[in-house]
């Protein structure tokens, strides 16, 4: 089939490659000419495992190109994925500016019978912002009988895993209410879903409906979780034993339960934002979920407190290492990842800061330039360097090369053998068996503030 995918971000770019490996024929649109030159150069502009081999497979087989001429792209496709950003806006709903500059821009030049597919997570009611938009566009060049169709297909990757959740999903969405759309996304999701039988057709309201309750679910399981890990340390409980405790019923699960610094990252703060404000709108308060923000914007200065209750109110003179900046392992994205709020309130409280990150320190550099330029936050290049001389270790991002690292090390490198633990990555007993101070997350009194 011939697509066209408009964005080439995370999952613009992700639904380009992976539909192009089955066989269609993709061309990728987006309005930032500096992303089409890189992914022409033959690279990819973000860290994602397994997309650089996918996207050059690809381009050299004639299936995939990349584009800025919007001509091209619209013409291109019979079905065209909208993947552009829907950031909040100021009171925190969804800025439906990019998804609705794409529908017009589809509405200008297309010539025959379009799919236009809403991937990007928007508010109920946007598939009928978007026919609008199409609709005035054609109708001002006296085409208002052209047919076309709107459909929701919300995406449910996961940064750092985008590959392998959109070659294998769970489910797949499609709220529609044309037939034809219908059978034209089902043909082409077919070799995702050949073992199973997760394509789930629905109305346009409940599909957009069904990706924020989904992240919202989600971002609670989180929050809720992390509120049990305050409570676990006064009462003298582990919240990783917890866990695996309710996790073994089938009715919990064990996904999304760990205990942690906070969740960030584009999506969960954005989207529950969003559905807050939404609900507020319709009258209706979202009390579980604005508690679920509440614990999240808590939870991201824990490690903070921590440390200022081991170390006193006033950091300066005292230096820190930091592993891990990115809002999770995997990727370089820093968009609202707690390791920010961590960095900046140490360095707000005096403290001097070595932080390391496998691959998001470039994208940090940009967005901690004011901290670098003050030269109380240095980057070292590798993990180990990170340590020399530092008052105590804060685990932050649970890279994998932070999970089993060379204990000694640790200990001779820092000037006091002290390990805040945001991602509980380490056993508290083996901590004190080797003689290292473990700061975790809810592991017990030891933890307490
Ligand atoms: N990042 C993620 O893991 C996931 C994101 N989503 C949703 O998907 C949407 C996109 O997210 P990301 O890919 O992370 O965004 P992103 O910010 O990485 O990429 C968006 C891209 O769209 C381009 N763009 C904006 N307006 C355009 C236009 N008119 N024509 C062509 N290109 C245009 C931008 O230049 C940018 O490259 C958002 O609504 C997000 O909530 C959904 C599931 C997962
Ligand atoms: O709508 C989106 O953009 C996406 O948002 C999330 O994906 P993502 O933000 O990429 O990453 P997650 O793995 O969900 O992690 C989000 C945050 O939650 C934190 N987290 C996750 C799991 C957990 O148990 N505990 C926890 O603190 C992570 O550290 C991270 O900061 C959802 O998992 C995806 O299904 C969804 O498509």
């Amino acid at each position: 089939m011939k697509v066209t995918a408009i964005g080439t971000g995370y999952v613009g770019l992700v639904t380009g490659a992976c539909l192009a490996e089955m066989g269609n024929h993709v061309v990728c649109l987006d309005v930032n000419a500096e992303k089409i030159r890189i992914l022409n150069d033959g690279e990819i502009p973000i860290h994602e495992p397994g997309l650089l081999e996918v996207v050059r497979r690809n381009v050299a087989a004639g299936r995939l190109q990349f584009t800025t001429d919007v001509d091209l792209a619209v013409k291109h496709g019979t079905i065209l994925f909208i993947g552009v950003g829907t950031p909040p806006d100021e009171d925190g709903s969804a800025d439906l500016q990019y998804v609705l500059a794409a529908a017009r821009s589809i509405g200008q030049r297309m010539t025959d019978y379009k799919v236009i597919v809403d991937k990007s997570t928007v508010p109920v009611g946007t598939a009928d912002k978007v026919r609008a938009a199409v609709g005035e566009e054609l109708a001002k060049r006296g085409l208002s009988e052209m047919a076309y169709a709107v459909v929701s297909n919300p995406e449910f990757l996961k940064e750092g895993a985008a590959v392998e959740d959109f070659m294998k999903p769970d489910r797949i969405i499609v709220g529609s209410e044309d037939e034809q759309a219908t059978l034209l996304m089902r043909a082409l999701y077919a070799p995702f879903t050949r073992n199973h039988d997760r394509l789930v057709v629905m109305d346009l309201r409940s599909a957009e409906f069904t990706k924020y309750a989904a992240n919202a679910m989600l971002a609670t399981r989180i929050s809720f979780m992390n509120e049990m890990a305050l409570l676990a340390e006064k009462v003298g409980a582990d919240i990783e034993l917890v866990r695996r405790g309710i996790g073994s019923d089938p009715r919990i699960g064990y996904s999304f339960l760990y205990a942690g610094a906070g969740y960030g990252g584009s999506c969960f703060p954005k989207d529950v934002k969003a559905l807050i404000q939404a609900a507020q709108g319709e009258g209706i308060p979202l009390r579980v979920l604005t508690a679920v923000e509440e614990a999240n914007e808590r939870q991201k200065m824990l490690l903070v407190d921590k440390v200022t209750a081991r170390f006193g109110a006033d950091l300066s003179g005292r230096h820190f290492a930091v592993w891990g900046l990115a809002f999770k392992p995997n990727t370089d994205d820093m968009r609202e990842a707690p390791a920010l709020v961590i960095v900046q309130a140490l360095l707000k409280r005096g403290a001097t800061l070595t932080a390391y990150d496998p691959v998001a320190m470039p994208e940090a550099r940009r967005l901690l330039a004011k901290e670098l330029a003050s030269e109380r936050l240095r980057f070292s290049e590798r993990a180990d360097q990170a340590l020399e001389g530092a008052d105590a270790l804060l685990l932050v991002t649970e890279w994998k090369e932070f999970k089993s690292p060379d204990f000694d090390q640790i200990k001779s490198s820092l000037k006091q053998p002290v390990v805040f633990d945001g991602r509980n990555q380490y056993e508290p007993a083996l901590m004190k068996a080797l003689g290292i101070e473990h700061w975790g997350i809810g592991r017990g009194r030891n933890d307490c503030l």
